[in-house]
């Protein structure tokens, strides 16, 4: 298995003017972009074309214009060998109701080429690691959404691929539910080395799990960049104060006197939000409430998150990417 693992890749998927129409609609239109390896969230509403540009890296369904390479293999030649090094999770509920997860696992693992004493090997090892002990033995019929996500999971990466396309994987989890699986998807990359492209409508869900976020907007590109870039430093500062005499007034206290030293400055509850102008906006903020005998609680720059960078001010999503979730 994994015959080129040990090739160091600067790029797996590499798309380029990828377009697929329907009769009534352009799923995908005009699509160029690199993905690396790592964990790469992509991100869009529903309808937005990311199953269809997954079941087109699989080479499962053909362009209408355009071409791809995935770990170096063309999409519309080397699909059957796209599909011996990659893993895919599909977005609707594929298991037999009445199959264990050991008996279909191993039903995949066989299928995927593995004889059978390496297919139990891997079976066993990879059902443990998605985190299914003993039930792994009952039918799959009685397991919760959580349990068959995670049935949905192995079978994806029990041929120990090099990338696997994990598509929609939190649907139908609750809030736990959801981390659990997330922090899982991080798991397959740093502990397997395996390179993950995770599809969600929820931007929250990516920031946390993703080195890079492709964004969709209507089967166009919105949006490529890194989890890094996006989430980088602001030019706000947030801060706390205390009245160490116990008054508890001390925010609207440090609001006015910021606001008489010609500071831009809003308050969200116990936090004040000032806009930094320059290296000098810490120093004034401090002479400020020292001038008023105010404890400093804290002091700190405030750091985007994903959500964030797609509200406007007015705190509506912004463009047509409104069904994507926070
Ligand atoms: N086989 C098909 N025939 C016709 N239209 C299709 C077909 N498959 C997808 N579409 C349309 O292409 C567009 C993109 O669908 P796609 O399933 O790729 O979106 P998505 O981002 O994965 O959304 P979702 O999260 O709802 O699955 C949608 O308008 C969808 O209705």
């Amino acid at each position: 298995m994994n015959r080129d693992r040990n090739v160091l890749r600067v790029t797996t998927i590499s798309i380029q003017g990828l377009t697929k129409r329907y009769p009534r609609v352009v799923a995908l239109d005009q699509l160029t972009v690199d993905i690396s390896p790592g964990v790469t969230g992509l991100v869009g509403a529903n309808g937005a074309g990311k199953s269809t540009l997954i079941k087109m890296l699989l080479g499962l369904i053909r362009p209408t214009d355009g071409t791809a390479s995935v770990l170096g293999h063309d999409i519309r030649r080397d699909g059957p060998a796209i599909r011996t090094l990659v893993g895919y999770m599909p977005e609707h509920d594929c298991l037999p109701p009445d199959a264990s997860a050991a008996e279909f696992v191993m039903h995949m693992a066989r299928m995927s080429g593995l004889p059978t004493g390496a297919a139990r090997e891997r079976t066993a090892d990879t059902l443990r690691h998605v985190g299914l002990g003993e039930e792994r033995y009952r039918p799959i019929g009685g397991y919760s959404t959580g349990m068959r996500q995670r049935v949905k999971l192995a079978q994806a990466l029990v041929h120990d691929p090099e990338l696997v396309f994990l598509d929609e994987p939190t649907n139908g989890l609750d809030p736990v539910g959801r981390d659990d699986m997330l922090d899982l998807i991080r798991k397959v990359h740093t502990k397997f080395g395996i390179s993950v492209v995770v599809t969600s409508h929820m931007l929250g869900e990516l920031e946390r799990t993703s080195d890079h976020v492709v964004v969709l907007d209507g089967g166009r590109l919105a949006k490529s960049e890194t989890v890094t870039a996006l989430t980088a430093t602001t030019h706000t500062l947030a801060v706390e104060v205390l009245d160490p005499s116990g008054g508890t007034d001390a925010t609207e206290t440090a609001r006015a006197a910021f606001a008489s030293a010609d500071l831009n400055v809003r308050v969200d509850g116990r936090l004040l939000y000032v806009a930094a102008t320059d290296d000098s906006t810490v120093d004034v903020i401090r002479d400020a409430i020292a001038g008023h005998d105010l404890g400093l609680v804290r002091l700190q720059r405030e750091r985007h998150t994903i959500a964030e960078l797609f509200t406007s001010r007015d705190g509506q999503t912004q463009g047509s990417v409104n069904d994507v979730h926070a």
